[in-house]
């Protein structure tokens, strides 16, 4: 069994608003609603590409409330653990002459909700794939992902970690199976900017000294790179296509390459099937589904 953890669910405000002029009074052209956060998003992804998997995470208030009625809507399986306080976030990606996006910090998740988190994370088994993903509210520690790695070290729970900055380098020595920065994320953690695929190798590699398994790098629209266990890397241009809404494709990227890896125990196909459910998620307003991931994927 999958199971995706996000601490910090979102519901997208999506608004399309031309030509925004800061410090004056907008008004949307479109505007567009979805549950979000990135464990959320590798489970609806999942669900779309024909496999189950358990969202757990923590929800808050009224806008917690609509983000489980969302995803239950949408058919999948959610043990999000509803917090006293507070309420989950809603998160502003404002479409005009550029992209622009506010995440919320979250609600404070109090020690008896992690707890309960971790009594659910107990019920894991050998050979069960668990998804780390996105961030923690601001009051948390940098430690927290790792902390759940160690907790679950001997268990032969494969893990995903898709996070920035320390929450993702402290996760290294625990033997990640994946990690998904992004090309600048990727940068900011070596305080370097890299240019091109090349530099993105080198640094994906160090990364892989330090303790992943598999480095599997999203640069957008010019594509990807996964530097895998068994020594391959793999290098792929952005399929062609017009970007629609490119809030989670790198969340479908994870999905995808979960799917094709777990499907085929191949990376090379994972690869390619991350790289295509990434842009069929771009390519369109909603995540990615399987039909759009086929008719992309015949093009690679
Ligand atoms: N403009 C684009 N054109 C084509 N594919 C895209 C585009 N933006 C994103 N994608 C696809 O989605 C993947 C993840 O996108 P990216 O923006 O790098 O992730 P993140 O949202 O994590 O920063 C890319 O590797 C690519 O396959
Ligand atoms: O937890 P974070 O890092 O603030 O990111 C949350 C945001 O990222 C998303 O998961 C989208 O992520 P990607 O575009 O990187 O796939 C949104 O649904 C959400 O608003």
């Amino acid at each position: 069994m999958v199971y995706t953890v996000t601490f910090n669910p979102s519901l997208d405000y999506i608004v399309n608003v031309s030509d925004f002029k800061l410090g004056q009074v907008n008004r949307t052209e479109k505007e567009v609603m979805f549950p979000g956060g990135k464990g959320i998003n590798v489970s609806i992804v999942l669900k779309n590409l024909g496999m189950e998997s358990t969202i757990l995470g923590f929800t808050a208030g009224f806008t917690g409330e609509e983000i489980q009625r969302r995803v239950k809507e949408m058919g999948c399986v959610e043990k999000l653990i509803p917090i006293a306080n507070g309420y989950s976030r809603i998160n502003l990606k404002l479409r005009s002459n550029e992209e622009s996006e506010i995440n919320g910090m979250g609600p404070e998740i109090g020690k008896e909700d992690i707890d309960k988190l971790y009594q659910m994370l107990d019920t894991l088994k050998a050979g069960d794939v668990l998804v780390l993903a996105g961030s923690i509210p601001a009051s948390m520690p940098s430690t927290m992902y790792s902390d759940i790695m160690e907790y679950l070290q001997n268990k032969e729970v494969m893990i995903a970690v898709d996070a920035t900055k320390d929450l993702l380098v402290n996760v290294l020595p625990f033997h990640p199976f994946v990690i998904k920065p992004n090309n600048y994320e990727l940068g900011e953690i070596f305080n370097v900017t890299l240019k091109d695929k090349k530099d993105v190798i080198v640094y994906a590699k160090k990364l892989q000294e330090q303790g992943a398994r598999n480095v599997l790098v999203s640069m957008a629209g010019d594509g990807a790179v996964l530097v895998a266990e068994d020594g391959s890397v793999y290098e792929s241009e952005a399929p062609k296509g017009k970007v629609v809404n490119s809030v989670g494709a790198g969340d479908s990227m994870v999905a995808g390459f979960l799917y094709g890896y777990l499907t085929t125990q191949n990376y090379e196909i994972a690869f390619k099937n991350g790289v295509a459910t990434g842009s069929a998620s771009a390519f369109s307003e909603n995540l990615a589904t399987k039909e759009e991931v086929e008719a992309i994927l015949n093009t690679l």
